[in-house]
């Protein structure tokens, strides 16, 4: 049989707080190895991790600071239209919204971006750069900031719902999750190496629009804490994971599961410390 050649977000979580709970390096690998992962690659793996600082710093536990998000109840009035909260959740910060968009602006965005969609990417955790990959294979594209009336309508609306200013937010991006399609475990933060500060710094915040009702599966999941987010046309999702002494947030690894049946759409919106834009 092959030997394993690649290793899953969630098993290199495991390798740090294992790493960090006093284990050896050397333990770890031969577990690995045992497990049917290719020696060389096993050693690399450990390595790569000891190497790139995640393992002294997961000790630290995240800082919660408040948002204030809902600080003005359930409802939120913002110029056109009214959103509703939802759910909360503390550990990590979930906020779920409903009627943050119309059925139309939800299928409007849809047929805008339908024929300019291109293979998603992910981002290296090492090079920070973009690069494809196998755990991602939805398709997505990008609007340009305030790139016409719809764009800048929702893109007002979603700084007016999370108390961000709009050039804090990375363009729009859709993307489209056919049957089998997923997003494999992921944070949406930089790698701590890669934080731009003339860029807006780290991201801390990310806002998903959901665009369609999905018939099966293509839920966002939150693992580490078992939360599950329902695709449901028009409503979002809005997650919180950096604070502001430069920590991100662990527990919102999150994915999205493979959709069984119909297809996904939906919006996301990145959300920076920073303007991004002021150097340009
Ligand atoms: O499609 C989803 O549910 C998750 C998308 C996501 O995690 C992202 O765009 O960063
Ligand atoms: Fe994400």
């Amino acid at each position: 049989m092959d030997k394993i050649k690649n290793i899953s977000e969630e098993l290199k979580e495991w390798i740090i707080h294992t790493l960090q709970s006093g284990v050896s390096p050397l333990a770890i690998c031969n577990g690995l190895i045992k497990k049917g992962f290719d020696p060389k690659f096993a050693y690399e793996t450990l390595f790569e991790i000891v190497g790139n600082g995640s393992v002294t710093n997961i000790n630290h536990a995240y800082q919660y600071e408040p948002i204030h998000i809902s600080d003005q109840g359930n409802i939120l009035h913002t110029s056109d239209r009214e959103v509703y909260i939802r759910a909360k959740s503390i550990k990590p910060v979930i906020i779920q919204f409903e009627n943050v968009l119309s059925d139309d602006e939800c299928n409007l965005l849809i047929q805008l971006a339908k024929d300019r969609l291109q293979p998603s990417k992910v981002i290296d955790a090492n090079s920070g750069a973009e690069k494809a990959a196998a755990g991602r294979t939805s398709k997505g594209m990008y609007f340009r900031l305030q790139e016409n009336e719809l764009i800048a309508k929702i893109e007002r609306r979603i700084a007016e719902i999370t108390n961000y200013p709009l050039v804090n937010g990375e363009g729009l991006q859709v993307l489209n999750y056919q049957i089998g399609e997923e997003y494999k475990g992921h944070y949406d933060f930089f790698p701590e190496k890669k934080v731009d500060p003339s860029k807006g710094g780290q991201r801390i915040a990310t806002m998903l629009l959901y665009l369609n009702d999905v018939e099966a599966g293509g839920e966002t999941i939150f693992p580490k804490t078992g939360q599950l987010i329902v695709p449901r046309r028009g409503s979002a999702v809005f997650f919180h994971y950096g604070n502001s002494l430069g920590e991100v947030d662990r527990l919102s690894l999150h994915s999205s599961i493979p959709v069984e049946s119909g297809e996904k759409w939906v919006a996301t919106k990145w959300i920076r410390q920073h303007n991004i834009y002021h150097g340009a």
